[in-house]
């Protein structure tokens, strides 16, 4: 049975919800290092909750750090303290964050937490800040914190932080995706690194993705270019890639080590998740059309 996202009402409940890359190109490499990019992004609904109340004395307090995380470098902390740096704002906060999304586990879990901290923030200390305002202190923190105060399926290029909204087809938006995640962690950095990664994907345009594509030729058109890299170092992603090819067009998500399928109902869904490889954890989550926390930024 799926824990159903929570959406009942309460003030200090803040939900940041998890993200596929559904193919992820690299087109090329910047003198920086940083690689050029494009990706579509769907977020789902299936993620942590935050809980944040307003403090007065400007403090700010995590309630429960994670494993292996000193609070000061927890991406939850490192929002609400740029945020506080970048408004002048003396009020402070403190924050209590339930983790389901896999850590290092290319679903956007720590960076989508900095983005609801930066999204509710700006609604508790009153600060006005635009959507654009808050993507840019975002993109401080990381590549993937943007997307998630973007807040919709986005078509993502640059190094990731250039986002157009992508209207989806229901043959992609109408689906149960099946996520799957070894218990290992892979580093995004090393990754991007490695010698054998590929860097010279042919540029695509959003209109080959917006609607009235279907999504079988979808799937044929894209791939995730990290992939072959990360099945080659980390043997637990490409044993488990290759057991959820047999139900779809099973793809990997950002770095790994999730990997993920589209099929079409919670039963199937409940199916794979219930049979799924040992040593892995999983859900099912149906996508977002907009971020819950959407209307906390003015555009
Ligand atoms: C792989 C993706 O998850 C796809 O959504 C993102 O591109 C990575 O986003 P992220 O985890 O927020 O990454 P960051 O923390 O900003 O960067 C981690 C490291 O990945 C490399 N990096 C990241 C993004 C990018 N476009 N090119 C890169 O080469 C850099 O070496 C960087 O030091
Ligand atoms: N609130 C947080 N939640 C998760 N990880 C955090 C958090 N704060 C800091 N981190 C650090 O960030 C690392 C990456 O975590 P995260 O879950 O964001 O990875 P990811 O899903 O692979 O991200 P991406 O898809 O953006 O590459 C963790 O291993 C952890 O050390």
């Amino acid at each position: 049975m799926r824990m159903l996202y929570n959406t009942r009402m309460d003030a200090s409940l803040f939900l940041a919800p998890c993200k596929l890359n559904l193919f992820l190109h690299i087109t090329g490499r910047r003198a920086d290092g940083y690689h050029a990019l494009q990706s579509i992004f769907l977020l789902l609904d299936h993620g942590d909750d935050l809980r944040i109340t307003l403090r007065t004395d400007g403090q700010l307090l995590l309630q429960n750090p994670l494993p292996g995380v000193l609070p000061e470098n927890d991406l939850t902390i490192r929002a609400a303290r740029a945020l506080q740096i970048s408004s002048n704002c003396r009020l402070g906060a403190d924050i209590h964050c339930t983790k389901r999304t896999p850590m290092g586990g290319g679903l956007g879990g720590g960076s989508s937490d900095a983005a609801t901290v930066l999204l509710a923030l700006n609604q508790l200390w009153q600060l006005g800040y635009t959507r654009q305002q808050l993507m840019q202190i975002g993109l401080t923190l990381g590549a993937d914190v943007p997307v998630f105060i973007f807040g919709q399926p986005a078509w993502a290029e640059g190094v990731g932080e250039q986002l157009s909204a992508v209207e989806l087809p229901p043959e992609i938006m109408n689906k149960y995706y099946v996520v799957i995640t070894p218990q290992i962690q892979v580093p995004t950095a090393e990754i991007f690194a490695h010698q054998a990664l590929t860097r010279d994907s042919k540029p695509l345009r959003i209109a080959d993705f917006s609607n009235g594509a279907n999504s079988s030729a979808f799937w044929q058109q894209v791939r995730n270019d990290m992939e072959p890299v990360v099945c080659a170092l980390y043997p637990e992603v490409n044993n488990t890639l290759a057991w959820l090819k047999q139900y779809g067009d099973a793809r990997m998500s950002g770095s790994g080590a999730s990997v993920f399928v589209a099929v079409d109902n919670a039963k199937k869904a409940d199916e794979l998740i219930a049979n799924r490889p040992e040593n892995t954890s999983g859900f099912w989550a149906k996508g977002l059309k907009y971020h819950p926390l959407f209307s906390s930024a003015k555009d």
